[in-house]
Protein backbone atom coordinates (compact mmCIF):
# COMPACT_ATOMS: atom_id res chain seq x y z
CA UNK A 1 0.00 0.00 0.00
CA UNK A 2 1.09 3.43 -0.07
CA UNK A 3 3.42 5.96 2.05
CA UNK A 4 0.11 7.77 2.81
CA UNK A 5 -0.67 4.94 4.74
CA UNK A 6 1.39 5.39 7.77
CA UNK A 7 0.74 8.54 9.15
CA UNK A 8 0.18 11.02 12.38
CA UNK A 9 -3.07 12.21 12.74
CA UNK A 10 -3.70 15.44 11.74
CA UNK A 11 -1.59 14.20 8.17
CA UNK A 12 -3.44 12.84 4.88
CA UNK A 13 -5.57 10.55 6.38
CA UNK A 14 -8.01 13.04 8.09
CA UNK A 15 -9.21 14.51 4.74
CA UNK A 16 -12.68 14.28 4.17
CA UNK A 17 -14.99 11.40 2.54
CA UNK A 18 -16.00 13.48 -0.77
CA UNK A 19 -18.66 11.10 -1.42
CA UNK A 20 -21.04 10.55 1.35
CA UNK A 21 -23.97 11.56 3.38
CA UNK A 22 -24.96 11.50 6.77
CA UNK A 23 -28.43 10.93 6.48
CA UNK A 24 -29.15 7.97 9.20
CA UNK A 25 -28.29 7.02 12.50
CA UNK A 26 -25.95 3.94 12.49
CA UNK A 27 -27.94 0.50 12.97
CA UNK A 28 -26.60 -1.78 15.01
CA UNK A 29 -26.65 -5.65 15.34
CA UNK A 30 -26.85 -7.60 18.33
CA UNK A 31 -25.18 -9.69 19.35
CA UNK A 32 -23.68 -12.34 21.78
CA UNK A 33 -20.75 -11.23 23.33
CA UNK A 34 -18.80 -14.27 22.39
CA UNK A 35 -15.47 -12.80 21.10
CA UNK A 36 -13.58 -14.36 20.00
CA UNK A 37 -15.96 -16.63 17.76
CA UNK A 38 -16.11 -19.49 15.23
CA UNK A 39 -17.11 -17.54 11.59
CA UNK A 40 -20.38 -19.85 11.01
CA UNK A 41 -23.30 -17.66 11.54
CA UNK A 42 -22.20 -13.94 10.66
CA UNK A 43 -24.57 -11.51 11.81
CA UNK A 44 -26.22 -9.59 9.23
CA UNK A 45 -25.02 -5.94 10.49
CA UNK A 46 -25.08 -5.06 6.58
CA UNK A 47 -28.48 -5.91 5.43
CA UNK A 48 -30.00 -2.09 4.54
CA UNK A 49 -26.88 -0.63 5.62
CA UNK A 50 -25.48 1.71 2.67
CA UNK A 51 -22.53 4.30 2.87
CA UNK A 52 -24.31 6.98 4.12
CA UNK A 53 -24.71 6.19 7.83
CA UNK A 54 -23.00 8.47 10.14
CA UNK A 55 -21.56 7.17 13.60
CA UNK A 56 -23.86 7.40 16.72
CA UNK A 57 -23.25 10.44 19.23
CA UNK A 58 -19.93 10.36 21.02
CA UNK A 59 -18.29 8.58 18.12
CA UNK A 60 -14.79 10.84 17.35
CA UNK A 61 -12.14 11.11 15.00
CA UNK A 62 -8.92 10.02 17.21
CA UNK A 63 -6.60 12.35 15.20
CA UNK A 64 -9.50 15.18 17.11
CA UNK A 65 -8.77 14.09 20.31
CA UNK A 66 -4.89 13.79 20.12
CA UNK A 67 -3.28 14.62 16.83
CA UNK A 68 -0.07 13.19 17.93
CA UNK A 69 -0.67 9.74 18.19
CA UNK A 70 0.56 7.37 15.19
CA UNK A 71 -2.13 5.58 12.86
CA UNK A 72 -1.03 2.92 10.18
CA UNK A 73 -4.42 1.53 9.68
CA UNK A 74 -3.83 -1.70 7.91
CA UNK A 75 -7.30 -3.08 7.05
CA UNK A 76 -7.34 0.33 4.49
CA UNK A 77 -4.49 -1.02 2.75
CA UNK A 78 -3.07 -3.88 1.10
CA UNK A 79 -0.73 -5.07 3.96
CA UNK A 80 -2.94 -6.96 6.03
CA UNK A 81 -3.60 -10.70 6.60
CA UNK A 82 -6.22 -10.45 3.73
CA UNK A 83 -4.17 -8.75 1.40
CA UNK A 84 -6.26 -6.09 -0.22
CA UNK A 85 -8.48 -3.46 1.43
CA UNK A 86 -11.52 -4.51 3.90
CA UNK A 87 -15.19 -3.51 3.17
CA UNK A 88 -15.83 -0.76 5.15
CA UNK A 89 -12.59 1.00 5.26
CA UNK A 90 -13.37 3.94 3.18
CA UNK A 91 -10.08 5.85 4.91
CA UNK A 92 -7.21 4.80 6.76
CA UNK A 93 -8.64 6.66 9.87
CA UNK A 94 -8.80 5.71 13.88
CA UNK A 95 -12.19 6.23 14.61
CA UNK A 96 -13.32 5.74 18.75
CA UNK A 97 -15.82 6.44 21.20
CA UNK A 98 -15.12 9.77 22.78
CA UNK A 99 -14.25 7.69 26.01
CA UNK A 100 -11.43 5.14 24.28
CA UNK A 101 -10.32 7.87 22.58
CA UNK A 102 -9.58 9.94 25.65
CA UNK A 103 -8.20 6.78 27.26
CA UNK A 104 -5.90 6.59 24.50
CA UNK A 105 -4.72 10.12 24.64
CA UNK A 106 -3.92 9.49 28.42
CA UNK A 107 -1.98 6.36 27.24
CA UNK A 108 -0.04 8.45 24.86
CA UNK A 109 1.17 11.20 27.54
CA UNK A 110 2.05 8.34 29.88
CA UNK A 111 3.64 6.39 27.18
CA UNK A 112 5.73 9.69 26.15
CA UNK A 113 7.55 9.60 29.64
CA UNK A 114 9.12 6.46 28.57
CA UNK A 115 10.48 7.79 25.51
CA UNK A 116 7.81 6.12 23.30
CA UNK A 117 4.65 6.85 21.52
CA UNK A 118 1.46 5.24 20.59
CA UNK A 119 0.84 3.96 17.40
CA UNK A 120 -3.01 2.31 16.41
CA UNK A 121 -3.59 -0.25 13.80
CA UNK A 122 -7.58 -0.91 13.98
CA UNK A 123 -10.10 1.33 16.29
CA UNK A 124 -13.49 1.35 15.56
CA UNK A 125 -14.24 -1.88 12.91
CA UNK A 126 -17.92 -2.01 10.59
CA UNK A 127 -19.62 -5.39 10.92
CA UNK A 128 -19.34 -5.22 7.09
CA UNK A 129 -15.73 -6.01 7.33
CA UNK A 130 -16.06 -8.56 9.84
CA UNK A 131 -18.68 -10.12 7.25
CA UNK A 132 -16.00 -9.66 4.61
CA UNK A 133 -13.07 -11.33 6.97
CA UNK A 134 -16.01 -14.21 7.39
CA UNK A 135 -16.46 -14.49 3.53
CA UNK A 136 -12.29 -14.80 3.07
CA UNK A 137 -12.04 -17.34 5.21
CA UNK A 138 -14.06 -19.68 3.72
CA UNK A 139 -12.23 -19.11 0.27
CA UNK A 140 -9.56 -21.48 0.67
CA UNK A 141 -8.17 -20.92 -2.62
CA UNK A 142 -7.24 -16.99 -1.33
CA UNK A 143 -3.88 -17.42 0.80
CA UNK A 144 -2.14 -14.13 -0.79
CA UNK A 145 -0.59 -13.15 2.44
CA UNK A 146 -0.20 -16.46 4.46
CA UNK A 147 3.23 -16.33 4.32
CA UNK A 148 3.73 -13.35 6.67
CA UNK A 149 0.34 -13.18 9.12
CA UNK A 150 -0.40 -16.93 9.75
CA UNK A 151 2.79 -18.86 7.97
CA UNK A 152 2.02 -21.86 10.47
CA UNK A 153 -1.55 -21.88 10.41
CA UNK A 154 -4.14 -23.31 8.16
CA UNK A 155 -6.33 -20.47 6.94
CA UNK A 156 -9.55 -22.47 8.43
CA UNK A 157 -7.77 -22.42 11.95
CA UNK A 158 -7.88 -18.73 12.68
CA UNK A 159 -11.43 -17.95 13.78
CA UNK A 160 -11.52 -21.34 16.25
CA UNK A 161 -8.18 -20.29 17.72
CA UNK A 162 -9.28 -16.90 18.31
CA UNK A 163 -7.20 -14.72 16.37
CA UNK A 164 -10.59 -13.50 14.85
CA UNK A 165 -13.86 -12.88 15.94
CA UNK A 166 -16.50 -12.18 14.81
CA UNK A 167 -18.48 -10.54 16.46
CA UNK A 168 -15.88 -8.36 17.67
CA UNK A 169 -15.75 -5.68 20.25
CA UNK A 170 -14.08 -3.73 17.40
CA UNK A 171 -17.71 -2.81 16.30
CA UNK A 172 -18.17 -1.31 19.46
CA UNK A 173 -15.95 1.49 19.27
CA UNK A 174 -13.68 1.27 22.22
CA UNK A 175 -11.67 -1.72 21.57
CA UNK A 176 -7.97 -1.30 19.54
CA UNK A 177 -5.17 -2.90 18.16
CA UNK A 178 -2.01 -1.08 18.77
CA UNK A 179 2.08 -0.98 19.42
CA UNK A 180 4.37 1.30 20.99
CA UNK A 181 6.82 3.02 18.98
CA UNK A 182 10.44 4.47 20.36
CA UNK A 183 10.89 8.34 19.97
CA UNK A 184 11.53 10.14 17.87
CA UNK A 185 9.95 7.47 15.64
CA UNK A 186 12.02 6.33 12.76
CA UNK A 187 10.40 6.50 8.93
CA UNK A 188 8.81 3.47 7.93
CA UNK A 189 9.14 2.55 4.24
CA UNK A 190 6.24 1.73 2.54
CA UNK A 191 4.93 -1.79 2.43
CA UNK A 192 4.41 -2.68 -1.58
CA UNK A 193 1.85 -4.97 -2.83
CA UNK A 194 3.77 -7.99 -4.14
CA UNK A 195 7.12 -7.68 -2.08
CA UNK A 196 8.04 -10.74 -0.99
CA UNK A 197 6.83 -11.67 2.34
CA UNK A 198 8.66 -12.52 5.41
CA UNK A 199 6.99 -14.84 8.52
CA UNK A 200 5.93 -12.19 11.52
CA UNK A 201 7.01 -14.33 14.41
CA UNK A 202 10.65 -14.22 12.73
CA UNK A 203 13.16 -11.93 14.97
CA UNK A 204 12.62 -8.42 14.26
CA UNK A 205 15.35 -7.58 11.56
CA UNK A 206 13.95 -10.47 9.51
CA UNK A 207 10.35 -9.34 9.27
CA UNK A 208 8.83 -6.87 7.64
CA UNK A 209 10.51 -3.26 9.00
CA UNK A 210 7.69 -1.66 11.36
CA UNK A 211 9.02 1.52 13.27
CA UNK A 212 7.10 0.12 16.25
CA UNK A 213 9.26 -1.16 19.60
CA UNK A 214 9.83 -5.04 18.95
CA UNK A 215 7.01 -6.71 20.57
CA UNK A 216 8.40 -10.34 19.74
CA UNK A 217 6.21 -10.74 16.49
CA UNK A 218 4.76 -8.24 13.80
CA UNK A 219 1.32 -6.90 14.27
CA UNK A 220 -1.79 -9.44 13.38
CA UNK A 221 0.65 -12.51 13.85
CA UNK A 222 -2.26 -15.57 13.97
CA UNK A 223 0.90 -17.38 15.75
CA UNK A 224 0.98 -18.58 19.58
CA UNK A 225 4.21 -16.35 19.81
CA UNK A 226 2.15 -13.25 19.64
CA UNK A 227 0.17 -14.54 23.19
CA UNK A 228 1.11 -11.90 25.26
CA UNK A 229 2.66 -13.60 28.20
CA UNK A 230 4.12 -16.57 26.09
CA UNK A 231 7.19 -18.04 27.91
CA UNK A 232 9.56 -18.04 24.52
CA UNK A 233 9.14 -14.27 24.74
CA UNK A 234 11.59 -12.56 26.71
CA UNK A 235 14.04 -9.04 27.14
CA UNK A 236 13.31 -6.07 25.27
CA UNK A 237 9.76 -7.51 23.53
CA UNK A 238 8.41 -8.56 26.37
CA UNK A 239 9.40 -5.48 28.27
CA UNK A 240 7.82 -3.84 25.45
CA UNK A 241 4.55 -5.73 25.43
CA UNK A 242 4.49 -5.85 29.57
CA UNK A 243 5.17 -1.72 29.31
CA UNK A 244 2.49 -1.40 26.65
CA UNK A 245 -0.35 -3.57 29.31
CA UNK A 246 0.52 -1.76 31.96
CA UNK A 247 -0.11 1.77 30.52
CA UNK A 248 -3.07 -0.16 28.76
CA UNK A 249 -4.50 -0.76 32.23
CA UNK A 250 -3.74 2.46 33.94
CA UNK A 251 -6.21 4.16 31.18
CA UNK A 252 -8.65 1.37 31.79
CA UNK A 253 -8.06 -1.14 29.20
CA UNK A 254 -8.15 -4.89 28.73
CA UNK A 255 -5.77 -7.01 27.01
CA UNK A 256 -6.98 -9.85 25.32
CA UNK A 257 -4.49 -12.88 25.95
CA UNK A 258 -4.06 -14.31 22.56
CA UNK A 259 -2.73 -10.92 20.88
CA UNK A 260 -0.81 -8.57 22.43
CA UNK A 261 -1.53 -5.46 20.11
CA UNK A 262 -5.25 -6.27 21.22
CA UNK A 263 -7.13 -3.90 23.87
CA UNK A 264 -10.57 -3.10 25.21
CA UNK A 265 -12.03 -0.07 27.21
CA UNK A 266 -13.65 -2.00 30.23
CA UNK A 267 -15.87 0.59 31.03
CA UNK A 268 -17.41 0.86 27.31
CA UNK A 269 -20.07 2.89 26.19
CA UNK A 270 -21.96 0.85 23.73
CA UNK A 271 -21.11 -3.06 24.88
CA UNK A 272 -22.39 -6.09 22.81
CA UNK A 273 -23.52 -2.76 20.16
CA UNK A 274 -22.14 -3.91 16.83
CA UNK A 275 -22.04 -0.90 14.51
CA UNK A 276 -21.54 -0.93 10.87
CA UNK A 277 -21.29 2.80 9.40
CA UNK A 278 -17.96 3.08 7.02
CA UNK A 279 -14.59 4.31 8.57
CA UNK A 280 -14.25 7.55 7.07
CA UNK A 281 -14.07 11.47 7.51
CA UNK A 282 -17.86 11.99 6.75
CA UNK A 283 -19.32 9.63 9.61
CA UNK A 284 -17.69 11.08 12.44
CA UNK A 285 -17.75 15.09 11.14
C1 LIG B 1 -7.94 -9.57 13.65
C2 LIG B 1 -7.27 -8.99 14.88
N1 LIG B 1 -6.71 -7.73 14.59
C3 LIG B 1 -8.27 -8.88 16.01
O1 LIG B 1 -8.70 -7.80 16.33
N2 LIG B 1 -8.64 -10.04 16.56
C4 LIG B 1 -9.66 -10.10 17.55
C5 LIG B 1 -9.84 -11.49 18.09
C6 LIG B 1 -10.98 -9.59 16.99
O2 LIG B 1 -11.23 -9.76 15.78
O3 LIG B 1 -11.79 -9.09 17.78
ZN1 LIG C 1 -8.09 -6.31 17.74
Amino acid sequence: MTWMSLTACGGPTSKPAATWSTRTASPTVSAPATSPSTPAAPPSATAGAGPGEHAPAGFVALSDVDPTIMQDIRYATDHNFVGRPIDGYVEPLCILTRQAAEALHRVQTAARAHGYGVKVYDCYRPQRAVDDFVRWSRRFDEQKTKAEFYPKLDKSELFNQGYIAGPTTHSSGSTIDLTLVALPAHTQRPYVDGEQLLPCSAPADQRFPDNSADMGTGFDCFDSLAHTLDPRITGPAMEHRLLLKQLMQDAGFKNYSSEWWHYSLTQEPYPRKYFDFPVARGAVS
